[in-house]
């Protein structure tokens, strides 16, 4: 059984009066220090999944187990970054990286250590008492990521959180995350649409098909190198996830006739 371990999970909301399934005999088992990119098309239920595994959703059916205890609300020990960034504008970059540490009532006076620690590691030194207004989308996304690691947790759910950014900056905090969260041992799970976003991220890929939401196929990553996005390894394994992209936004409707 993995550290993060889905079993059989099944989810349904109501539409229109009928249950809709979204989420279809989901197994999954992930384990700790991984990092896991979801991957599938619009409506798969990546999203639904990541907020079941971070116990923001309840499954209708089956079991989501983190560390063998049944997940049922959010925790401490887990954080989830979302594409908003979710800082409060009226805090500077370290009063709002301070946030998580009151949440996990951190003392006082070991604070200013770690929220140095993390301003740095995400880049942001220089800006550290400027306010959200003051920084574009990409830094303000830096101090969301600072904000999730200087709690330690142990793991880290993100949906989307680069899916506002330009392309540049994307590939530069690609690169960032991969880096800080494999030297931080971090467990990630990571909601994308990207396929390159994937490759460059994850050590599993878990692909998911659409109508209803179900793993296609997991695909691992092995890259000596994730940041060179032309090398023939790298484009190799871009292209076979492409693949079974495409396979997953098929329509598979035969299988249930
Ligand atoms: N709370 C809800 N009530 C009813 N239906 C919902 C709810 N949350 C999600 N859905 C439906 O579940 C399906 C899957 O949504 P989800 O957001 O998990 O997919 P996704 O793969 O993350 O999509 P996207 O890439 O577009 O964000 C969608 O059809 C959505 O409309």
């Amino acid at each position: 059984m993995g550290y993060i371990s889905v079993r059989n999970a099944h989810k349904e909301f109501m539409k229109d009066g009928e249950p809709l399934t979204i989420l279809e005999n989901i197994n999954l088992d992930i384990e700790r220090g991984e990092f896991i990119c979801l991957l599938g098309p619009s409506g798969s239920g990546k999203s639904t999944l990541l907020n079941a595994m971070a116990g923001f959703e309840l499954v209708t059916s089956g079991s989501i187990t983190i560390d063998g205890a049944e997940v049922k609300a959010p925790q401490l020990r887990y954080v989830t970054v979302f594409q908003n960034y979710g800082l409060l504008p009226w805090r500077t970059v370290e009063s709002n990286i301070e946030l998580g540490l009151e949440s996990k009532n951190v003392p006082k006076e070991e604070r200013p250590a770690i929220i140095d620690k993390y301003v740095k590691m995400v880049g942001l030194d220089h800006a550290r008492n400027r306010y959200p207004a003051e920084l574009s989308g990409g830094m303000q996304q830096r101090v969301s990521i600072a904000r999730a690691l200087a709690v330690d947790p142990d793991i880290i759910f993100m949906d989307e959180p680069l899916g506002a950014l330009d392309a540049l900056t994307r590939i530069n905090l690609q690169d960032e995350i991969s880096r800080i969260c494999r030297e931080e041992g971090k467990t990630v799970v990571f909601v994308t649409h990207d396929i390159e976003e994937a490759v460059v991220l994850a050590d599993r890929v878990v692909v998911l098909a659409a109508n209803p939401g179900r793993v296609q196929t997991i695909i691992p990553v092995n890259l000596i190198d994730r940041t060179d996005r032309t090398s023939a390894s790298f484009v190799n394994i871009r292209n076979h996830i492409f693949e079974q992209f495409q396979l997953a936004k098929e329509d598979k409707i035969e299988f249930y006739i």
